[in-house]
This record gives C-alpha cells, structure tokens and sequence, in this order.
C-alpha cells in the first residue's frame, strides 16, 4: 500500500512520553477518497498518532506526511486542508449552532455564506436561536462534525466520533461520512475500538496494539479471506495467528 495519491503517508513513527516508548515504528498509508478505519483497544496509540498527524504533539522520531506536506514543518499549510475532531468539542454554549459556525469561520477567516448548506448537512438546520447549552450529545458531535468540514478540508480525521451516540445518531453519522467521501471528495480518517462500526464504513483497517500498527488492509480483502468479517480478522491479527497479508 504505497505509491502515488496517498493523503497519509507516515513512515516509522515513535513516541516516547518520558521513558515510555507509546507509539512504536508505525507505518500508516491513506489512499485519497479512503475511509481508512483505525481500529484499536483503548489505550493502543489512536489519539496519539492522531495528534501527530495534526500538529498538536511531536513525534519523537520517523516522518509523517499529510496531503504530501511534512507535518512537522508544513504545520500550518498542512492544517488549512484539514478537519479534525480529536478532543471534546468545545462550543459557546450560550450561542446557536449557527451562530458557533459562523466565530469559528470568522475566526478561520473565511466568509460564511455556506453555514446553511453545512447545518443542514448534519441535520442541524431546525435548530434556530436554541442555544447549544441545551442540544443532546448527538446533536453536539454533528456540530462539531460540521465545524469540521466547513472549509471543505481534503482529509477529516475524526477520533471515535460516535463513542457515546445512540444507534440512530450512529447510522446518520455513517451516512454522513461517506457523503463527504462522494459528494465533497473528502478522505476519511475514523478512529473506534468498535469492531463493527468501522466494519461498516471503512475501506481499509489499520489495526493498532501496543503503539503499533501491526498491518493495514483493505475491506474488500478481509472479507475476502475471513467469512465472519473484521471481527476474525482482528483477533488472527491480534492474537499473532498466521500470516495473512
Ligand atoms: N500526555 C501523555 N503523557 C503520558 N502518557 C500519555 C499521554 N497521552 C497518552 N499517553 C499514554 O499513551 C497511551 C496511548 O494513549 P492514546 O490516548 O493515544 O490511546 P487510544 O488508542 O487513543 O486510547 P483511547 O481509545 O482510550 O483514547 C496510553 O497508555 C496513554 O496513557
């Protein structure tokens, strides 16, 4: 999985806090217009190599590179062409959605004919003056989703985007990233320790354990080799079974 049209290309990537090592060499390649899944137990890695890629925390070693830019010196060009959602979204929670929409675009300054267009994307449109102090947990991740994407990024990377949504909440949010995908030409980075989740909205698993990215495949593949679906994959994988790739 190399080669031209890669969104993410990261290549030996390591991190240490203090004396522990928590990402180890990983190796992680995107395809333009890919959902890729990054799937993991909780405490693998995701949120870290995820801050990697968008600047908020420095690798200790290894090169990562997001739409051909070098993310530890092309930062800022590099975050122009990206959204993410990594941590909690913080919101004015006395401010309507659109009103939430249009400082963050104010602030990005970019002008904000198109906040309609985006709150209705993310079925956000009703909302009026309501403040955002009163919207459910669904209702605030599709806000921050559309915070998100309002400049029309090339890459989203979103971590565990659904934790916490009912089952309703979750399928709109399906629908809606692989709307990105076709509609806005978008790829997508997805992080969930939901087996079945990314089962329905990837096209490649990159499965992390331990700080590492121990392989990368596509879906198509997967369910190719493995009848059952991620799940058998994931634990062939993760339980050190046979080689597969
Ligand atoms: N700032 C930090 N200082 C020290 N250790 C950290 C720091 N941030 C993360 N870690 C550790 O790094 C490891 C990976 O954490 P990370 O949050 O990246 O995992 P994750 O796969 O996103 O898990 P989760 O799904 O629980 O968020 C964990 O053991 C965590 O305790």
């Amino acid at each position: 999985m190399s080669g031209k049209g890669l969104i993410v290309e990261m290549e030996g990537i390591s991190r240490f806090f203090g004396e522990r090592e928590v990402i180890r060499n990983c190796t992680m390649h995107l395809p333009e217009g890919s959902i890729y899944g990054f799937l993991g137990p909780n405490g693998a890695g995701k949120t870290t190599v995820m801050k990697i890629l968008t600047g908020l925390l420095k690798q200790s070693s290894g090169h990562a590179k997001v739409l051909g830019l070098d993310v530890s010196t092309h930062r800022d060009e590099m975050l122009g062409q990206v959204g993410s959602l990594i941590e909690v979204p913080i919101f004015f929670e006395h401010l309507s959605a659109k009103e939430n929409l249009q400082i963050h675009l104010a602030y990005m300054d970019k002008d904000d004919n198109n906040v309609m267009e985006f709150l209705e994307m993310v079925g956000l449109e009703q909302t009026g003056s309501q403040a955002v102090s009163t919207f459910s947990l669904g209702m605030r991740q599709r806000l921050a989703i559309a915070r998100a994407v309002i400049h029309k990024p090339k890459l989203l990377i979103l971590d565990e985007p659904i934790n916490g949504l009912d089952p309703l909440a979750i399928r709109e949010m399906r629908a809606l990233f692989k709307r990105f995908v076709n509609e806005y030409g978008m790829s997508i980075l997805i992080s969930s320790h939901i087996i079945s989740e990314l089962e329905q909205v990837a096209d490649i698993i990159g499965i992390i354990v331990n700080g590492s990215i121990i392989r990368e495949m596509h879906m198509t593949e997967i369910r190719a080799k493995f009848p059952n679906g991620l799940e058998e994959y994931f634990f062939e994988v993760t339980s050190g079974g046979t080689e597969i790739a």
